[in-house]
């Protein structure tokens, strides 16, 4: 009988091609500037004290704190001022008893001094101040040291690097930083496939419109992505372009051919090449066919050729296997809780992608779930703004259900 046999649940896919996959991408290191959305290879140690130096927190006076005990509104404390230091400058000599010197945010502290008075505190009588209380060490100071202490771990392995780990990585004077280099090649098969460029498409061809939804996602995961072009539907060029695809990257992503119809080879040719493991189709809806296998502890990922399908293969297989590759943990999506406005029913045993409008209404989130689910159709994607996950022990949701949503844009109303 043609069809699926069982379909292998989410969670026990993930786990059993998640384990076979012992192969690891390369590090390679990169000037910091560039490094942002890549993952870290290594630990980064810090390797000198941020801040360099105790310097002023505020526009002031670097006094002694001990000068100011006793200081108060009747009773003020006088300093004579003996001198300014602008921030990127130094104070020459070190701050005697009794000295105040004029300081300018970031400065660094004098010698001698411990505590700044900021302008707002004190009272500027020409060669002297008057300062009218008392202030603690290291008021309005930040100390060497404070952001970052050599020594300290600023970046894990496994890190995806953000816009503000590169900055703390130029303070400290770190021009370069190790990370994974994930390169996949992605391979669209289907006869019926045209290129983008070659639109307007021949009567019965397809644009290759899946192709640039997975590039797009691996790009946004920081991958190298190599595109191997389009393979037609035959078992022998299939295997062929995924062997040699293997031999050069640590991911093999392919299109396209994986249900149970005549034409859909790539199981069949993949099996070929001697696997570990196989997994041919999942238990979700849309998705179905999405399969995985591992050979020689490397990941061929063979997703559905329906765009929709496909991205929740990327995300039940792709996704995962990367994060796992380069040690990091999967940062998590924006949920809303929003309230449904119609029933919705779904298989039992299946894990069901559900896509949602979220709408604002009254202060309150509606999720309205779309008519047209199809696999094939993309727009619903890009029409509504959620995604309603529903677990594999559910037989749907009923209207006026409060559900968790996946956001995926911004919510109207
Ligand atoms: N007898 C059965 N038939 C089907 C089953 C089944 O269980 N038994 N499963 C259905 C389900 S569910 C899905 S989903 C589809 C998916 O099939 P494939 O993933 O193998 O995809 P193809 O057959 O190659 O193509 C399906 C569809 O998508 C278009 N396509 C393919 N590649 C691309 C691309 N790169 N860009 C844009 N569009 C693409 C293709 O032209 C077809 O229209 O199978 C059901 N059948
Ligand atoms: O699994 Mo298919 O993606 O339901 O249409």
């Amino acid at each position: 009988m043609k069809g699926f046999k069982a379909l292998t649940p989410i969670a026990e896919a993930q786990r059993v091609i998640i384990n076979a996959a012992a192969h690891k991408p390369a590090a390679g290191r990169v000037p910091t500037p560039q490094s942002v959305g890549l993952y870290a290879a290594e630990d980064v140690v810090a390797p000198v004290d941020v801040p360099p130096f105790d310097r002023a927190a505020f526009d002031g006076y670097a006094v002694r704190s001990a000068d100011t005990l006793g200081a108060s509104r009747t009773n003020p404390i006088t300093l004579k001022k003996t001198g300014k230091v602008v921030t990127g400058g130094e104070y020459q000599g070190a701050l005697g008893p009794g000295e105040a010197v004029e300081i300018a945010t970031g400065a660094p502290l004098p010698r001698g001094a411990d505590a700044v008075v900021p302008y707002e505190e004190a009272a500027d009588r020409g060669d002297y101040i008057e300062v009218y209380r008392p202030v603690p060490q290291y008021y309005y100071v930040s100390r060497r040291g404070e952001d970052v202490t050599a020594g300290e771990v600023v970046l894990k392995r496994g890190r995806r690097i953000k816009p503000w780990d590169v900055g703390v990585l130029a303070s400290l004077g770190i021009r370069e930083v190790s990370v994974y280099r994930v390169r996949a090649a992605l391979i669209s098969t289907g006869s019926e496939l045209v290129e983008l460029e070659e639109a307007p498409p021949p009567p019965g061809r397809i644009i290759n419109s899946t192709r640039h939804v997975i590039t797009a996602l691996l790009r946004d995961m920081g991958v190298e992505v190599s595109y191997m072009g389009i393979v037609p539907d035959d078992e022998e060029k299939i295997r062929n372009a995924v062997s040699k695809a293997l031999s050069s990257h640590d991911i093999v992503i392919t299109t396209g051919g994986v249900s149970v119809g005549e034409p859909d080879y790539v199981v069949k040719a993949v099996a070929r090449l001697k696997p570990e493991v196989l997994i041919h189709g999942i238990a979700a809806r849309p998705g179905r066919p999405n399969s995985a296998a591992v050979v020689n502890g490397k990941p061929v990922v063979m997703l559905s050729g329906f765009p929709v399908a496909s991205i929740v293969g990327f995300e039940v297989f792709v996704k995962p296997i990367i994060l796992h590759m380069v040690g990091a943990r999967e940062e998590p999506a924006p949920v809303v809780k929003a309230t449904l406005t119609r029933r919705v029913t779904t298989p039992i045993n299946v894990r069901s992608f559900v896509r949602v409008r979220v709408v604002r209404r009254d202060g309150r989130l509606y999720a309205e779930p779309l008519a047209v689910t199809g696999s094939g159709v993309l727009s619903t994607l890009t029409r509504g703004n959620g995604l309603l996950i529903i677990p594999e022990n559910r037989e749907g949701y009923d209207e006026g259900e409060e559900v968790e949503v996946l956001l995926l844009g911004p919510v109207e109303g």
